[in-house]
This record gives C-alpha cells, structure tokens and sequence, in this order.
C-alpha cells in the first residue's frame, strides 16, 4: 500500500475542501520547518508552562479531531516565557494524525514527516477576554506543538486512549477530568522553533504564534491505532469514515523567519 512505500504520496486529499488562498494569507500554517535556515535567537526565554489538572473538563469528537478542553474562565493553566511577552491561557489540546505510520504530523522538519502531532492551544489572557476575541489577533493565540514518533507505550496518554471509544462519532463528548497535560510534553521544552502563522483548521486565522518542539514524545503503534479507530462521521451518517489523515498541507514561508531557541 501506500503506506508502505518510502514516497510519501505526493498530494494527500485533504480533510475538507480548502479555499485556494486564504485572503492576504502571507503567515499559514504548517510550515516545514527548514533546521539549517531558522535562526537562534538568545533573547527566547525558558517556555513556562503552569497546568492544573483540575481545570480539565471533557474530551469530544468535533469530526475533525477529538479535543480535550479545559476550563479556561480563570488564570489555572497557563502558558508563558518563550516568544510570549504575555500570559496565555490553555482552552484544548488535540492531535493530527495520518492513515499509516508514514506521515500524519502537519509541520515537518526538513521535510520529515512524523506519524502524529499534539497541538496544546492557548489565548492571550492579558490582551483578550474570550478564546473568540483573540482567535482574530495578530497576538491572540499560542499553540505549542510537540511530535510524536511510534516507540514505547505512553503511559499518561493511555487514561485518553481508554476514552476513544466513547467519542467514536462525531459530536459524542463525554467527561474527562484530572488530566495533566504536561504528561504529554518531552523532558526538554526549552529546545523549539517558533514563528508567526496562522490556525491549521477553519477559520485559518492568522493569529498564531508557533511554538514547535525540537523534541517528539514516543508513543506505542497500538495506541495510535486507536486514534485511528474514530470517525469524521456522525453516528446516524449512513457511510462511517475512518478519522484519519486529519492534517493539513504545509504552506508558503511567504519570507518568514522562524527562530530557534538553541543552537
Ligand atoms: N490545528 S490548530 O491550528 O491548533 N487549529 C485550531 N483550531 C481551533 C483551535 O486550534
Ligand atoms: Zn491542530
């Protein structure tokens, strides 16, 4: 199949049917990430991430994803140092994720791509007071990404892999508490790229400052397969779609710089 092949298929059909161009899209996102050409910047801070598990609400199938959330009505689990020059709240977390272990990560690095890719999604909380009103500004969101690689078994993602079944279909959301999303980051979170761009999904802002790991979390091959047993399509659709390949294309630089925190 596919899949086995070492040539990655050079135009994978994308999830849903894009607009050619965004209007005045000059920062979208993904990116490849080209290691050689991005440039180290001493002035990045340690990343300061700050997560309460309690605030932890439920995970659900939205027919793109599935989405852990988190109760974002107060300052409990925030993101800031990096890039940022202000304090981001975490609304959700959500992963992308492709057919076969080939492919499925939206950024790349160096054109490498990984089988899945965990995006940590945050909203600037001293600038904005909704997850809306800084969906539209330049400086409104941070989404940190992190790679993963098939390896061993994850041990604190497996409470979320249990969960899948219970969100098959899209819209079943069910209660999912005390999980502590910084299980899910690598050791080292000080080596990244960062960069200016934009929401991979609808509505495609451009209001995105990127935060991607230079280092990937392992997970198992079972554990991903499980990823793969959810579906785009509601319980009551006649056809079942299986939920995968859920990412999109990498996009122009359009003369971006992306800057690294190590050298
Ligand atoms: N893949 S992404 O850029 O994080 N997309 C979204 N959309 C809503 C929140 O995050
Ligand atoms: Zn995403």
């Amino acid at each position: 199949t596919a899949c086995s092949s070492k040539f990655v298929l050079s135009q994978m059909h994308p999830m849903w049917q894009e607009p050619l161009a965004v209007p005045g899209g000059d920062r979208q996102s993904p990116i490849d990430i080209a290691v050689r050409k991005s440039v180290f910047d001493s002035k990045l801070k340690p990343l300061i991430t700050d997560y309460d598990p309690k605030t932890c609400q439920q995970i659900w199938n939205n027919g793109y994803s599935f989405l852990v959330e988190y109760d974002d009505t107060t300052d409990k689990s925030t993101l800031k140092g990096g890039p940022l020059e202000d304090k981001f709240r975490l609304c959700q977390f959500h992963f992308h994720w492709g057919e076969c272990n080939s492919w499925g990560s939206e950024h790349t690095v160096d054109r490498k791509l990984f089988p899945a890719e965990l995006h940590l999604v945050h909203w600037n909380a001293d600038k904005y007071s909704l997850f809306e009103e800084a969906v539209v500004e330049d400086n409104g969101l941070a989404v940190l990404g992190v790679f993963l690689k098939i390896g061993k078994r994850h041990e604190g993602l497996q409470k979320l892999v249990d969960a899948l079944p219970t969100i098959r279909h899209k819209g079943s959301v069910v209660e999912f508490t005390k999980f502590d999303p910084a299980c899910l980051l690598p050791p080292n979170i000080d080596n990244y790229w960062t960069y200016h761009g934009s929401l991979t999904t609808p509505p495609l802002t451009e209001s995105v400052t990127w935060i991607v790991m230079k280092q990937h979390i392992e997970v198992s091959h079972d554990q991903l397969a499980v990823f793969r047993s959810l579906l785009f399509t509601a319980a009551e659709e006649e056809v079942q779609k299986s939920m995968v390949n859920n990412f999109r294309e990498t996009q122009p630089l359009r003369g971006r710089t992306v800057r690294s925190s190590f050298t």
